[in-house]
């Protein structure tokens, strides 16, 4: 079998380039003497790349069309790779990807946009108090998490605040990895097992602003220096970190993405009959169900599977989520969401 590659659709589509004199894909140069680099920042036109541990500045080839470049892509890059003040490279290739996180504006806008590539956990950040956890928004991430075969990790902050055991409880039927941390203590709490569970992976987190990710990304990271507003020496870039996805190095291996202003998840690019294999601590209560159950109708299955208790105490209201989902996935806006931000 031929390799299988990632290719955006400006890759596929057979479209005459503005000047008709554009080289179509398979007539692309090989760059043969291109070099493999990381993406770790994108800001307005410009990706800042992670090669041989210079950070490289570069620009996008203008073969590469309207191709999305994202955080956590692999790009082959010529031109100028010095990473010297003022240098530009080129991007001219963009390499298959493992995973894609994605989002869509809301549930039902056709737009996919591509966060992070490349990356294999999702660690979803909530506050126990201040701000409320949102469920709901909990459980979309879980779907986006899933859907882009990426692990979920949930990560329960502000101990300090409350006590974490009836929120976690929801969960423990899902069997979901988590870290519950409290930086307000001497020494904080969880830090390490938190760093143990991002050890060499490439982890990205999300979670609604004052959640406490940039303090923990700062404690996790000495140099991130997230959300101060400075030059930030891993990324290069000038602009306030804390309003463009960028992607951090471990001390101990792995690659902590932080994903600002990502608030929510729409999920309009998930097949909304794939949406309950997402939901994994209900999926076995759908043996009863008719054959082509929407699992939002009266005949559905999983109302007795649940309240049999077999999805144990949390079963109702990740049914209740459910539902919510599907209807909004096909166009019942759901009025409690907030809508999702770029
Ligand atoms: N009580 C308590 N407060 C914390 C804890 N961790 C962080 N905070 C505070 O929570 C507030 C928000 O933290 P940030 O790290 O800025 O939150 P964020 O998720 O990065 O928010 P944005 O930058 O807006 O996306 C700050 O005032 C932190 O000091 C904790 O463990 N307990
Ligand atoms: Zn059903």
């Amino acid at each position: 079998m031929p390799p299988r590659y990632d290719y955006d659709e400006s890759d596929i589509r057979v479209r005459p380039g503005r000047r008709g004199s554009r080289p179509r894909t398979k007539d692309r140069p090989a760059h043969l003497d291109a070099v493999i680099a990381m993406v770790v920042g994108v800001d307005r036109g410009r990706w800042t790349c992670l090669y041989d541990d210079r950070t490289v500045i570069a620009m996008r080839a203008r073969e590469l069309g309207r191709t999305s470049i994202v955080v956590g892509d692999r790009v082959a890059l010529v031109g100028d790779t010095s990473g010297d003040d003022g240098s530009l490279a080129r991007i001219v290739r963009v390499e298959p990807r493992t995973t894609m996180l994605r989002r869509t504006a809301d549930d039902t806008d056709p737009v996919e946009r591509p966060i992070v590539a490349n990356a294999d956990q999702l660690a979803i950040v909530t506050a126990i108090a201040d701000p409320t956890p949102r469920p709901r928004m909990i459980d979309r991430c879980l779907v986006a998490a899933y859907d882009a075969g990426m692990d979920p990790l949930l990560v329960l902050t502000k101990a300090d605040l409350g006590d974490p055991s009836a929120f976690l409880q929801e969960y423990v039927a899902l069997d979901v990895p988590y870290v519950v941390t409290n930086l307000r203590v001497d020494p904080p709490t969880g830090v390490d097992q938190l760093r143990s569970l991002l050890d060499g992976r490439v982890t990205v987190l999300v979670g609604h602003s004052g959640v406490g990710k940039s303090t923990l990304v700062n404690d996790l990271v000495p140099q991130a220096d997230r959300a101060t507003g400075h030059v930030n020496e891993v990324t290069g870039r000038g602009r306030h970190t804390s309003t463009s996805t960028s992607a951090l190095p471990l001390p101990g291996g792995g690659w902590v993405i932080d994903t600002p202003g990502v608030r929510s998840f729409g999920l309009a690019h998930v097949d909304p009959t794939r949406i309950i294999e997402h939901f994994p601590d209900l999926a076995a209560g759908t043996a009863d169900c008719p054959r082509g159950c929407t699992h939002d109708e009266a005949d559905c299955g999983l109302d007795a599977w649940v309240a049999q208790g077999h999805a144990g105490p949390s079963g109702p209201a990740r049914l209740a989520s459910l539902r919510r989902l599907l209807r909004s996935r096909l166009g019942t806006p759901d009025p409690d969401e907030a809508p999702a931000e770029n």
